[in-house]
């Protein structure tokens, strides 16, 4: 069996990379990252470290690497052919792939190859494979997309591991926390004979995609953010700071109450409360060292309507339930000042030249909703007083 996997990257490498290598897999990563391509090939295999007491090592072979944007061909030959293909790539990288997915999508049917494939995107996002299966549909011809719709699935995925920045000389060495999960909307499987061990395959994702994203996603990047008004550049310091701790332990009880207020015959107050505590040991892990640039990386798509702050606070708003401390952590995302990140230097400059509100509605679309947004206002108004306070 192989798989396409798109992205080398930590997660890439460090988790579907992993997973599916343990279930047999060869493996083609798909990447723009030169020394990262070269290195799968020369070598064929690397290695992962849990960062965890005994800092265990895993070994992944027959893995190689093409470069997309210097041999697209290849990657359209092997996905005429391929078991699986998997994304780990970022959510905005989706649609600049899409046409070579199409492509060869295309060609595989055209093959004669009618096997069930399914395209998997690894995404931080909901919905991710919804997305880039509507991306790929823009690149088809007409004729060749019923026989996608029925041969090519694109089940929605979770997938949850803190792969932070790598550090090493070998540039294929990658050092992981021991927590992983990985979940599968089952429901929009094509090719239903393949099951991963170490996935878990559910009927239906969107509770779980919840779930992750508005408990580990919206409480790390709010120790990011709420670190960074503080000046600490890692997580690990900044959680140990008390105000940080204060604010994630609000903003999750906030997130849970959305969570269990929702999808209570999924998740009992209990199983949150666990959940939500396990999250935070995995924040305060001593053996990670992760940079607050990596984990507030990209502030105005963090901002985003259905991203890790703005959906739950719309979802707390509508039900009548408290969401002050997630209100207090988007006023400092606005002051995320990070010279290395396009997004936060376009925000800074956006900040400059344009009126506050006009400013708002556009990095998070509320546009029907002139209260909050004059709550978000009023937030980052506020942010730097709330921060001298503590
Ligand atoms: N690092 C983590 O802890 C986790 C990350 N994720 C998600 O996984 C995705 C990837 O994140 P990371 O692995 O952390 O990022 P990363 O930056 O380490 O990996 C992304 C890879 O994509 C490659 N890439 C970028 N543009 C490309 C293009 N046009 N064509 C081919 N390759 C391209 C980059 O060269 C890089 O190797 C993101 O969506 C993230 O939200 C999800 C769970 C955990
Ligand atoms: O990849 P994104 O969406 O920028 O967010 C970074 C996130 O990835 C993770 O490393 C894993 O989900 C989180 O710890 C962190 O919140």
């Amino acid at each position: 069996m192989r798989a396409v996997h798109f992205g080398a990257g930590n997660i890439g490498r460090g988790f579907i990379g992993e997973t599916l290598a343990d279930n047999g897999f060869g493996i083609d990563f798909v990447d723009v990252n030169e020394t990262i391509i070269d290195e799968l090939n020369k070598r064929g295999e690397y290695d992962i470290e849990l960062a965890a007491p005994g800092k265990k090592r895993i070994h992944v072979s027959d893995v190689d690497g093409i470069n997309n944007a210097k041999n697209p061909e290849k990657v359209i030959e092997q996905i005429k052919t391929t078991d699986m293909i998997t994304t780990a790539i970022g959510p905005k990288i989706l649609a600049i792939i899409a046409p070579l997915i199409a492509q060869g999508l295309t060609e595989r049917i055209k093959s004669g190859n009618t096997k069930p494939l399914d395209v998997i995107a690894c995404e931080n996002m909901i919905g991710g494979s919804e997305h880039l299966k509507e991306e790929v549909y823009k690149h088809l011809d007409d004729d060749i997309k019923p026989e996608v719709d029925k041969y090519i699935g694109f089940p929605n995925a979770a997938v949850d591991r803190i792969v932070p920045i790598q550090h090493n000389d070998d540039p294929l060495f990658v050092s992981v926390e021991d927590f992983k999960e990985w979940v599968i909307d089952e429901s929009q499987m094509k090719n239903k004979d393949i099951k991963l061990k170490g996935v878990d395959y559910a009927p239906d994702l969107e509770p779980y995609i919840e779930r992750k994203l508005f408990s580990v996603n919206t409480g790390h990047a709010t120790v990011a953010y709420t670190g960074k008004s503080l000046d600490y550049s890692t997580i690990g310091d900044a959680i140990e700071d008390p105000f940080v701790l204060k604010q994630v332990k609000r903003v999750l009880s906030e997130t849970r109450s959305l969570l269990h207020n929702k999808w209570n015959k999924e998740f009992t107050e209990e199983s949150l409360e666990e959940y939500h505590n396990k999250i935070l040991s995995r924040f305060q892990n001593p053996y990670i060292s992760d940079d607050i640039a990596r984990v507030g990386r990209t502030p105005i798509r963090k901002l985003g309507y259905n991203e890790r702050f703005i959906r739950p606070i719309r979802e707390l708003k509508e039900r009548g339930l408290s969401y002050d401390a997630l209100m207090e952590t988007v006023g400092r995302i606005y002051h995320f000042d990070e010279p290395n990140d396009k997004e936060s230097v376009k925000l800074m400059q956006m900040l400059k030249d344009e009126d506050l509100k006009d400013v708002i509605v556009e990095t998070t679309g509320l546009k029907d909703d002139p209260e909050l947004v004059d709550e978000i206002a009023l937030s980052y108004k506020n942010a730097d007083k709330d921060v001298k306070k503590a």
